[in-house]
Formats: structure tokens, C-alpha cells, sequence
């Protein structure tokens, strides 16, 4: 009994959070992802880099569920996600209740115009999880505390600025308690100004203890904060490794060349 709990027990603590295994993805001929093996584990930090249109966003959609992959299976603490055990893609009921443990933060904030933040971040907890107005307001709160923002709650988006409006967007994933975060180039919308507040709050995350998958195009942010930094070309990975073994001693002739025009 004692030895079948303990290797439960194992088997959880090595399993990743989330996990996708040959993943492909084509749209109309385009071939997207060609068989992308990515994973990451409870707590660590993963920044994706890679050029324009090589695949990173759509590799999170289908993590998150937002669309489904054309073969190959994601899996989160080690059980999959995303179709049913004979391998049909479930229904969108069922997919709303998994990606739950998902948070996703797009380039875009995209939150509704005629609430406040603080209802805005209420908004998913009021719609996603049932939980009643009250509540679901004072935990709005205490998240948006939690970005830096609590003197900003009964702004509306307009009043406040696109660094801002993304620590509210950050916070409406957030109060859903997921148990991993993946974040889209969250600042690639922001005026240059306004990123690195967004970055210090990811940062406080990441040294929080949250597992995060980063895509993003800020790599002094990869290099500080990244436990393995990830590149990706033409809808597979390149290279893989901790930051600084990636930044200072790539294995790969392509990753030079990406470097090169980034740093
Ligand atoms: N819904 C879609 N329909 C058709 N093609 C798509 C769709 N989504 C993505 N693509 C194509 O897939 C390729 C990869 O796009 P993706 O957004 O995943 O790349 P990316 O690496 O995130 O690029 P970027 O850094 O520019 O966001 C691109 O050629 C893009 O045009």
C-alpha cells in the first residue's frame, strides 16, 4: 500500500504539467507544426524564441485548446487533453471544463470596454466557474492587488494604458488558478515604455513558483528569467537548452544565425 502510494507519488512529481508529443498542425497546405515534442514541468519557465510565422503561437493555441491539432497529443500531469481516449476531439463542453487549468495571455488584452478592471477580471470567474458577484469581485481584487493595480480597479480599459490593460488581462488568467500559464508575446503590443512593467510582473510570477510557457521576442527577459529557452524554425525545434548554454554557446548553426539579429 505504502510503496504503491510513494510510486504514485513519483510518477506525479516527474510528470510534465504539460506536453504535447508530435504535434502537427497545417493550414490548408501549410504545414505549421511538423511533429513538435515540447514540454514543461511544475515550476520551471520556458521562453520560446524563433522568427516570425515559424509556429510558436499556433503550438499554444492547440496547448490551450483553442483549436485542435491535426495529429499528435497534449497532455497535462501526464493525462490527455483535448480528445477523448480513443482519439476523437471532444466536444467544445468538455474543453471548456479542461482549459480551465490553462491561462492563456495574447498580445492583444482584449478585455470588454464597458466594464471595470476589476470586472473584468470578476467576468471569468462570475462566467467560467459560477461563482457568485460578491466573491468573485473581492478575489478580482486581491488579483489585481497581486499586478500592481489595485488603485486602478474601477477603471475602465480606456482609462488606462496598454501596459496596464495587459497586467488586467494577466489578471483575469490568473484569478482562475491555472496550473500553467502561456503567455503570447504579451508585450509585443505595448509601447516600448510600458513593456517592462508587464515583464516585471511575469518575472514576479516565474519567481513565485508558476509554470510559464513564454513566447516572446524579449530575450534579455529569456536570459534572466527562463530556466531552458527554446527555438523554433519552420514549425519545429531547433534547439533546446538553459539560457545560458543557449545564448553564449549554441549547438546549432541556426540559433547563431537568430542570434545574431536579435542581439
Ligand atoms: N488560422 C490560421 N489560418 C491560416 N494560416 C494560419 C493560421 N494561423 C497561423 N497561420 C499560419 O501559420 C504560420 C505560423 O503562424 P504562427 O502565428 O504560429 O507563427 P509565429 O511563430 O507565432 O509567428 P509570429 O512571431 O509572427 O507571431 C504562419 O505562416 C501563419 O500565417
Amino acid at each position: 500500500m505504502t510503496d504503491a502510494r510513494t510510486t504514485a507519488g513519483t510518477t506525479a512529481l516527474q510528470q510534465p504539467t504539460l506536453q504535447v508529443t508530435d504535434l502537427h498542425k497545417a493550414y490548408g497546405g501549410n504545414e505549421v507544426l511538423k511533429g513538435v515534442e515540447f514540454e514543461v514541468r511544475k515550476g520551471q519557465v520556458k521562453a520560446v524564441l524563433g522568427p516570425s510565422g515559424s509556429g510558436k503561437s499556433t503550438m499554444l493555441r492547440l496547448m490551450a485548446l483553442l483549436e485542435p491539432a491535426d495529429r499528435g497529443d497534449i497532455s497535462l500531469h501526464g493525462t490527455r487533453i483535448g480528445r477523448t481516449p480513443e482519439g476523437r476531439h471532444l466536444p467544445e463542453r468538455a474543453l471548456a471544463v479542461q482549459r480551465r487549468d490553462i491561462g492563456m495571455v495574447f498580445q492583444k488584452f482584449n478585455l470588454f470596454p464597458h466594464l471595470t478592471a476589476a470586472r473584468n477580471v470578476a467576468l471569468a470567474l462570475h462566467a467560467v466557474q459560477g461563482i457568485g458577484r460578491h466573491e468573485a469581485l473581492e478575489r478580482a481584487h486581491a488579483m489585481l492587488d497581486r499586478v500592481g493595480l489595485s488603485q486602478r480597479a474601477g477603471h475602465f480599459p480606456s482609462e488606462l494604458s496598454g501596459g496596464q490593460q495587459q497586467r488586467v488581462a494577466i489578471a483575469r488568467a490568473l484569478v482562475l488558478e491555472p496550473d500553467v500559464m502561456l503567455f503570447d508575446e504579451p508585450t509585443s503590443a505595448l509601447d516600448p515604455e510600458l513593456v517592462g512593467e508587464v515583464l516585471d510582473v511575469m518575472e514576479g510570477l516565474a519567481r513565485g513558483g508558476m509554470t510559464m510557457i513564454v513566447v516572446t521576442h524579449e530575450v534579455r527577459f529569456a536570459r534572466r528569467v527562463a530556466d531552458e529557452v527554446t527555438l523554433f524554425d519552420s514549425g519545429v525545434i531547433v534547439e533546446q537548452a538553459a539560457p545560458d548554454e543557449f545564448f553564449d554557446n549554441p549547438q546549432h548553426e541556426r540559433t547563431r544565425r537568430f542570434l545574431s539579429h536579435v542581439h
